[in-house]
């Protein structure tokens, strides 16, 4: 954090410590709870200068981005709220940017269930899915589903190391479809009996790549290898504008006590991080277009190597910092 910047809320600082510990997790929600965070400092903000208000969501807004750097939904949920502060006097831009905080929530909202509509029509009654980790958009097409009156099955992969398959096990058992959760290891043997792998995206890059949950490369590939067909279900806010100029994506590392405990160290004989036994935990992995069949989108359905030109005409060509006017 850039010292030179004013302290935030504490209610942003909150926000920032659940995204990075992924109390708050999955890339939706992540989006939803900043702009949540920008509002509620543009709310409780004391200051009463225009540039210092400006100043203090600038503060927040990077508080905020520095938590994880994976899911491009953060920051775009950052900059779209950010362009929106606009006024002479700190009660215009307060209410500039608690309006657009709102209008953004509405929207993604809005995008989900949209893009639940069309992942659905993908769906047939009876069809068996294979699911990686816990996805909102990816639930939201097989709610979709659901409730056009199609049967489905589903197949949910664990998703170590955090065990988010069984967040969607637990939503899928609400809605009644019967899941058969399996050990990541045992995804290839369980595809013969899938019709459908569908999974979530954290971030799109513009040649149709889909990062997404570490697992999802190796379980596409192998998909592909079994005739069984891959959407991805992600609203335009995954879709990451530095890509289209050549810039890659982040894959974050996370801590490795997610992976191996200091018992189940000390029980390998290794009594010590650091030395001799590295434990490597990337959270996210890249999966190339060509094991992707559709990507998703509350703007239809797309193959891959075609979002690109989505990215242009929602992004134009160049983006900068959240935070940057
Ligand atoms: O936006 P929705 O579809 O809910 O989630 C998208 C993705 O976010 C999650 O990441 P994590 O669990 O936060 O690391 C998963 O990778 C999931 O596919």
């Amino acid at each position: 954090m850039d010292e030179s910047l004013p302290a935030v809320d504490p209610a942003v600082a909150a926000t920032a410590d659940d995204i990075a510990e992924m109390e708050i997790r999955g890339a939706a929600t992540i989006a939803d709870a900043a702009a949540e965070a920008l509002a509620r400092q543009a709310a409780q903000s004391d200051v009463d200068s225009p540039s210092a208000f400006r100043q203090q969501l600038r503060a927040a807004a990077k508080t905020l981005y520095e938590t994880r750097p994976t899911a491009v939904s953060l920051p775009n949920a950052l900059r779209y709220v950010l362009r929106g502060m606009s006024g002479e006097t700190v009660s215009e831009l307060r209410a500039s940017i608690i309006a657009r905080a709102e209008e953004f929530q509405h929207d993604l909202t809005q995008a989900q269930s949209k893009l639940g509509e069309v992942g659905s029509n993908r769906l047939r009654d009876g069809d068996v899915v294979m699911t990686h980790c816990h996805s909102t958009d990816a639930l939201s097409c097989l709610e979709a589903a659901l409730e056009d009156g199609k049967e489905l099955e589903a197949i949910v992969k664990e998703t170590r190391p955090r065990k988010q398959g069984y967040i969607t096990a637990g939503r899928l058992r609400e809605l009644g479809v019967p899941v058969t959760l399996i050990v990541d290891n045992a995804a290839r043997r369980y595809l013969d009996r899938a019709d459908h792998v569908l999974v979530g995206a954290d971030s799109i890059a513009a040649d149709g790549s889909v990062i997404n949950k570490i697992g999802t490369s190796g379980l596409a590939v192998n998909a592909r290898e079994r005739g069984v067909p891959v959407m991805v279900a992600a609203q335009t806010i995954k879709l990451h504008p530095d890509t289209m100029t050549g810039h890659t994506v982040e894959i974050e590392m996370r801590d490795e006590l997610e992976v191996l405990t200091d018992n189940e160290r000390a029980a390998i004989g290794d009594e010590q991080a650091g030395e001799g036994l590295t434990v490597e935990n990337p959270a996210f992995d890249v999966t190339p277009p060509r094991y992707v069949d559709a990507i998703v989108t509350e703007r239809g359905q797309f193959p891959p190597e075609s979002v690109v030109t989505l990215m242009r005409e929602l992004f134009g060509e160049s983006t900068g910092e959240p935070w940057e006017p």
